[in-house]
């Protein structure tokens, strides 16, 4: 036996009112809250929210930035490169990560007329953000019309060659973050931000790395300027020794908890990378306290190397950074 329905759809007009049900049914079930459950992988930034962001601190600085530059531990003073520097503070930006710590600023200014948007305090996984909130200040560049991005970051020698303070520009990079699948690319594809699929090949770009070479040269810091491979790590922990000789096996020159996530993003979106880190500690460095006390050992000794970074150093980077950013300038 037949229900009404099936009868009556015999008919033509029967039939529309079988469809119409349908499609009755279909908005209902559309309409129909749906169970989600938040997990810190769920947590992305959709186009419209970065626009936003990037339009504010437009409409805010007056500025047109072209160029982008995240400055890492120790690096921050390079932010004073910046002239008649603009400060937007983190919470006064719709719906940016605030209240938090890093509860930092975006500074926007120019650097030898160079427009510029730059960031001291950067979100790092090791403090407990996700891969998309890594990226974000790097996404709002990229909608502000960024063409070309400086990234800095502290970091720890694995090549035995290296010393503290040495600074290496980075060639290419081994996202072993990436390997677990903890990507800033998380969360569904949004082709306003750059294609699903790319490749990482020639992200760090070549003439870039060449002209930070000559730069390096021309003042007098290429002996202990380096080009190497950089390895990502989560963080917070730092390697055991065997991962450490592990990560020496794999050809890696310098490990860090940062910057690689933004690079991912940078490079999706179109960007041109230059990127070094600053050595701040060997990686094989060994506790000098009772075994037991390994992590306290290892956090006062990152205290202690943070005093060895020669203020020298700091002050190569930049002089790298002002003067990259001139010829980039300069040629454009
Ligand atoms: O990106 P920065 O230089 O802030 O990163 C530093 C170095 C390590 O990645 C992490 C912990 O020391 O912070
Ligand atoms: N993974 C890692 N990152 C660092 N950043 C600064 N020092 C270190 C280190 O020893 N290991």
């Amino acid at each position: 036996m037949c229900n009404t329905d099936c009868c009556a759809s015999r008919s033509p007009i029967g039939k529309r009112m079988a469809a119409r049900r349908l499609l009755q049914l279909e908005e209902e079930e559309r309409r129909k809250p749906k169970l989600v459950i938040p997990t810190p992988q769920s947590l992305f930034y959709p186009f419209e929210e970065v626009e936003a962001m990037a339009q504010y601190v437009i409409e805010i600085s007056h500025i047109r930035p072209k160029y982008g530059l995240i400055c890492g531990s120790f690096l921050g003073s390079m932010i004073s490169l910046v002239e008649q520097p603009v400060v937007i503070p983190f919470e006064d930006i719709p719906n940016f990560p605030a209240g938090i710590e890093p509860n930092g600023s975006l500074v926007m200014g120019n650097v030898m007329g160079a427009p510029i948007i730059a960031l001291v305090d950067r979100f790092q996984s090791c403090d407990g953000f996700n891969q998309a909130t890594c990226a974000l200040p790097v996404r709002v560049m990229q909608l502000c019309g960024v063409k070309t991005i400086m990234l800095t970051s502290a970091a720890a020698a694995v090549n035995p060659r290296y010393g503290l303070g040495d600074i290496m520009l980075i060639e290419d990079h081994i996202n072993i973050v990436g390997m677990m699948h903890q990507t800033s690319m998380e969360g569904p594809s949004d082709p306003r931000f750059g294609s699903r699929f790319f490749s990482m090949v020639n992200a760090y770009d070549k003439d870039l790395l060449a002209l930070g070479l000559g730069i390096g040269k021309e003042i007098g810091i290429n002996k202990f300027l380096h080009r190497g491979v950089f390895a990502c790590l989560g963080g917070p922990v730092y390697e055991t020794l065997a991962e450490e000789r592990a990560l020496r096996s794999m050809d890696v020159d310098a490990v860090g908890m940062s910057l690689v996530p933004e690079v991912l993003a940078a490079h999706h979106g179109g960007l041109k990378i230059f990127s070094f880190v600053i050595i701040s500690m060997m990686a094989n460095e060994k506790p000098v306290e009772e075994p037991d006390k390994e992590t306290d050992s290892r956090t006062s000794k990152i205290e202690e190397v943070s005093l060895e970074v020669p203020p020298l150093r700091v002050q190569a980077c930049s002089d790298l950074i002002g003067r990259l950013l001139y010829h980039m300038h300069q040629e454009h």
